[in-house]
């Protein structure tokens, strides 16, 4: 069965929007890292609960706002935050 012209031209879409994703995921990554050298350097801990927590509260509306389930949003924030505190443990 040939796959229609749209749904190709769909999912070049989808591969371009996941590159910039990434892109900035990892443009992301590489900030909470030199965060992470400043921890190190002034001795503070490696997570900060009360930043977290202003954080999620930013994207629970920003996800209102963009239309996407504010509860995906959290968790899907929160697992980016764990990686960057077990990078801060690591450092
Ligand atoms: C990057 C930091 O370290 C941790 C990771 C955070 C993040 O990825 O945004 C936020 C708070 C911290 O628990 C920070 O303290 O700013």
């Amino acid at each position: 069965m040939s796959v229609p012209a749209e749904l190709i031209a769909l999912r070049e879409q989808i591969d371009a929007l996941d590159q910039q994703l990434f892109v900035l995921l990892a443009e992301r990554f590489q900030v909470t890292a030199q965060v992470g050298e400043l921890k190190k350097q002034f001795q503070l801990p490696a997570q900060d609960l009360a930043r977290e927590s202003a954080q999620l509260q930013k994207i629970q509306r920003l996800a209102s706002e963009t239309g996407l389930d504010p509860d995906w949003a959290l968790r899907f924030q929160r697992l980016i935050l764990d990686e960057v505190v077990i990078q801060h443990q690591q450092c």
